[in-house]
């Protein structure tokens, strides 16, 4: 193997390239750009992933189901004011065979036209309420803009959720459970922390309601990340697709249902790589490792005897068994030909979180010699503990990594109080807190008045810097910080003169 050729801290993009490349995560699908192949060991994660969140979703009651990938153009009109903002995404066909399809069908983007003719359909009294259903699916979207691996492809897998409530406060309640959800595979199982909140006017799901959002933040460039979406669609979808049900309370009077959907994609992968990978590759938080521990047996020289070397494989083997035992991904690296050392850096590449080598003088003592990937950090764990050490040692792993992402987007996640320092701090690689008016006009200002001048960009002695993108509203957070006074905070947008309503995110973002 050859390693990573560029440092994560010089060249981002295509140390992420690499990294997804060289850890066998993915392949190009070089037949069609913005394709990419997922290979075994990111379907082992992404199925952990859907375990974690099937039990979930599991306990509030939602049924699985699986509906055509395709769509018609009747059900689209039926939402097209919306679409039609979306409509350069749309992939269609065309033709079957040689023969021209009467109607075009299009390639589900997302699948409220596909389901909702028949929650019309299935959905006829109360008693059929709360109705829930999700699906687990890839979806295709015509992406313009340039597609990378995981974090924006023209074909995904995600799982989406839709459903449909009596009451606007019911329906409310599921969109915070499932966002919940989202959040845990974030913080459980991804070692990656998120903040929750709601998108504004400007940046919600235009067909919905409101939308609430879990937002990643990516230290090596300090952008925003949108990690996943619950939204409440309201009544919105229920009034173009007549979803109703009879009146509990009055008799004869029919209600649109309140609605919400919620998608959660392999887009999570990516964030985990940005976030915890490092120089020599992938760096796995160990609950979604496929392999949490390699045993390598080391110091088998030439001189061994063959009886040595037996005796010595024999007690890997036994090592490998009691970690085993111990409910420890574990398994052993006997590749002929290769040397420890490039053993450890393949490992390592693959982001194994901890690595087990036992040579003959570890055996003398009896002991395992250990190093964990995140830290480095090298040890010692005597072989009659290995049993309580490793899952302990997996476990403070796992905790660490979130540890560690935790504080690097607190101390980037900066409370602006004066527009001069909000530039400065996108600067340096931080997000924004701002007092805001939440008028998205006033954001599309603010994303101007952030966008850096293109006349910087001729100053800079390499002219094809480009000039700093503006920063967007990530999310209104539910958790607002002190010292905004309705009614006498203002908007920190110096050419707005509206009051702030809230605190409000901001950030470069993906
Ligand atoms: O984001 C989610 C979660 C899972 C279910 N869907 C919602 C809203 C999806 C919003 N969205 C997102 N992208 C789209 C792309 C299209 F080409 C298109 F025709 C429609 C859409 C579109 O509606
Ligand atoms: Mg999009």
């Amino acid at each position: 193997i050859i390693g990573i050729t560029v440092k994560k801290s010089e060249n981002f993009s295509q140390w992420y390239q690499e990294v997804v490349l060289k850890a066998e995560l993915i392949e190009y699908y070089t037949e069609i750009s913005g394709f990419f192949i997922m290979r075994p060991a990111t379907m082992y994660i992404w199925n952990v992933i859907r375990k974690w969140f099937q039990e979930h979703i599991d306990e509030l009651g939602v049924e699985e189901t699986n509906f055509p990938m395709f769509l018609s153009q009747k059900s689209l009109e039926k939402e097209k004011e919306h679409v039609e903002g979306f409509a350069p995404e749309l992939a269609w066909v065309t033709k079957a065979g040689d023969k021209d399809l009467e109607v075009p069908v299009a390639v589900r983007p997302t699948s409220e036209a596909v389901m909702y003719p028949y929650y019309a359909k299935w959905i006829r009294s109360h008693r059929d309420l709360p109705f829930r259903l999700n699906q687990w699916n890839s979806v295709v979207r015509w992406e313009a803009k340039q597609t990378t691996p995981f974090l924006r492809a023209r074909e995904f897998m995600w799982q989406e959720g839709h459903t449909a409530h009596l009451t606007e406060q019911a329906a409310g309640e599921e969109v915070l459970q499932i966002l919940e959800f989202y959040a845990g595979v974030y913080e459980q199982l991804l070692a990656v922390p998120v903040v929750r909140g709601r998108k504004t006017e400007a940046e919600k799901f235009a067909g919905g309601y409101y939308t609430t959002t879990v937002e990643g933040y990516i230290p090596s460039n300090g952008r925003g990340i949108q990690g996943a979406t619950s939204h409440c669609l309201g009544q919105n979808f229920s009034k173009m697709f007549d979803i109703t049900v009879e009146d509990p309370a009055e008799k004869g009077k029919h209600i649109h249902v309140w609605q919400n959907s919620w998608g959660l994609s392999t887009r999570v992968i990516g964030v985990m790589v940005m976030i915890h990978g490092d120089d020599k590759g992938l760096v796995l938080p160990p609950r979604i490792a496929k392999i949490q521990s390699i045993l390598i047996p080391v110091g088998l020289t030439a001189k061994m005897s063959a009886e040595e070397k037996d005796a010595h494989m024999k007690k890997v083997d036994e090592l490998l068994a009691t970690l085993k035992k111990a409910g420890v991904r574990a398994d052993v690296d006997t590749r002929e030909g290769y040397t420890p050392a490039w053993k450890f850096n393949d490992w390592e590449l693959k982001g194994v979180p901890l690595r087990i080598e036992f040579g003959p003088k570890d055996a003398a003592k009896d002991v395992v010699s250990y190093a964990r990937r995140d830290t480095g950090e090298k040890g010692t764990i005597p072989i009659a503990e290995l049993t309580t050490k490793v899952p302990e040692l997996l476990e403070t792993i796992q905790q660490d990594m979130y540890n560690k992402a935790e504080v690097s987007f607190r101390e980037h996640r900066l409370k602006i109080e004066k527009w001069d320092d909000v530039v400065p701090a996108l600067d340096a690689k931080n997000v924004v807190l701002i007092p805001h008016c939440l008028v998205p006009e006033c954001e599309d200002k603010i994303k101007e008045l952030t966008t850096g001048r293109s006349d910087e960009a001729a100053e800079g002695p390499e002219s094809q810097k480009a000039p700093s993108m503006g920063m967007k509203s990530l999310c209104i957070p539910f958790e607002q910080p002190e010292g905004l006074v309705k009614g006498e905070t203002k908007c920190l947008n110096p050419e707005c003169s509206r009051l702030a309503e809230q605190w409000c995110m901001f950030g470069r973002s993906y």
